[in-house]
């Protein structure tokens, strides 16, 4: 597939430059346009990968933002992203969208700017294209707090009900017991930007392919038009790829190799599945499925996807599971990525409405409690208003 992609804020700028850095690493070619957007000054040089002229900074002249960034507040993200529309717009005109044929958004739910802007441009794309616009989003930890919480689940119900899918991120689940907030970003957007660009990824190469099990990008827009949540399993395995004895020995030993694939393919799907899921959810809630196979020519096998394919449509229970090669000629792994489309059981999505509400109540008890401080400051004991001066 063909994608624009735009990362709004400062954890969804940094996971698109990963995305980058991957695809370059490994030869693909997903990445047509990319683009962050940010209201702090600062968080746009952080990038490694994006070319200084599609970094877009946003609310310098607002009077809370500063080009500071909006301190988690997403009112004034939103706000920020609206006034500067006509700038975000003028970006987007530089994309020429026969090029494309879906546009990413990535942000963090939990912050003010991904999660207030990251809606306000994702509307402000679908009604400028025709073309899906699928959302990635990070859902913010249970240890961080209530405020990030109450940000993202509100910010939750506009990117699903504005994108054509949804992809979530959750950084509870990826975030090792021992590490405090912010230590291990990096890995945890490495281990992100690989299952995204693997899966959507698959079927764009500089040469024609002669695979006949070559995934299609159409295969990867069917599953995601559900308007719903997804979340993605991947799983990999080390492949022998050089020229060597090895090779030469596994080519004679053919019949007995290709036996051997379709097990390998077959069990690094399962695994892919059982894995643990960008967001974990319960994978027979999902509506449709879609397995990427990703490896040299030589490790691929038709009969292994087909069983694998299988597996997911009885075991997962499944409707719609659609699956293909995606042939890398130097590659020195084959991996699994297994997209679950429109997940309904999703126990961290329900748990983060839950800290929301809590959150909520907190806010408004203690909004309460300093109108009540306020008034004694400025009332005298018989309730009347005493003047400043
Ligand atoms: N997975 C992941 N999460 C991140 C990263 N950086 C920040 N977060 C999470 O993102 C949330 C904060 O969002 P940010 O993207 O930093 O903030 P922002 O959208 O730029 O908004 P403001 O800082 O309020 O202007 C918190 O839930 C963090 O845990 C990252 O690199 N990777």
């Amino acid at each position: 597939m063909k994608l624009g992609v735009i990362g709004v804020g400062n954890a969804g700028s940094k996971i698109v430059d990963k995305m980058v850095e991957f695809e370059s690493l490994t030869n693909r070619k997903l990445c047509r346009h990319v683009m962050v957007i940010n209201t702090a000054r600062t968080d746009l040089t952080k990038p490694d990968h994006i070319p200084e002229d599609r970094r877009i900074l946003i609310g310098d002249t607002h009077q809370k933002a500063k080009g500071h960034g909006v301190g988690g507040d997403v009112d004034v993200g939103a706000e920020v992203a609206k006034n500067d529309m006509d700038e975000i717009r003028r970006a987007f005109d530089d994309v020429d969208i026969h090029e494309v044929d879906a546009i990413l958004v990535c942000a963090s739910l939990g912050g003010g700017t991904g999660s207030g802007a990251g809606p306000v441009v994702i509307n402000e794309l679908q009604k400028m294209y025709d073309e899906p616009v699928y959302g990635l989003g990070v859902l913010p930890g249970k240890y961080e707090g209530g405020r990030p919480a109450l940000n993202a689940a509100r910010s939750l119900q506009s990117f699903v009900n504005n994108t054509d899918n949804f992809i979530a991120f959750d950084n509870d689940a990826w975030r090792s017991k021992d590490q405090t907030v912010g230590e291990g970003y990096e890995g945890m957007n490495r281990e992100l930007a690989t299952r995204i660009v693997t899966l959507l990824g698959a079927g764009e190469y500089d040469e024609p392919t002669i695979a006949e099990n070559a995934m299609d990008s159409s295969d990867i827009i069917r599953t995601l038009d559900t308007d719903g949540i997804s979340s993605i399993g991947y799983a990999s395995t080390s492949v022998d790829n050089s020229d060597g004895f090895m090779k030469r020995f596994r080519e004679d030993h053919e019949i007995e190799d290709s036996s051997n694939s379709a097990a390998k393919i077959n069990g690094l799907v399962r695994r892919a599945v059982n894995s643990r899921l960008t967001l974990p959810c319960e994978p027979s809630s999902a509506d449709r499925a879609l397995i990427v196979l990703s490896g040299p020519p030589s490790e691929l096998s038709r009969k292994g996807l087909e069983s694998a394919r299988e597996w997911i449509e009885n075991e997962v229970d499944t409707v719609e599971v659609l699956a293909g090669d995606d042939p890398r000629e130097n590659a020195n792994a084959l991996s699994a990525v297994v997209l679950l489309s429109n997940v309904t059981q999703t126990p961290r999505i329900e748990a983060i409405q839950e800290q929301a509400v809590a959150a909520q109540e907190k806010i408004a008890e203690q909004e309460a409690v300093r109108e009540e401080e306020i008034a004694d400051l400025i009332t005298d004991k018989d309730g009347k208003i005493d003047p400043v001066i």
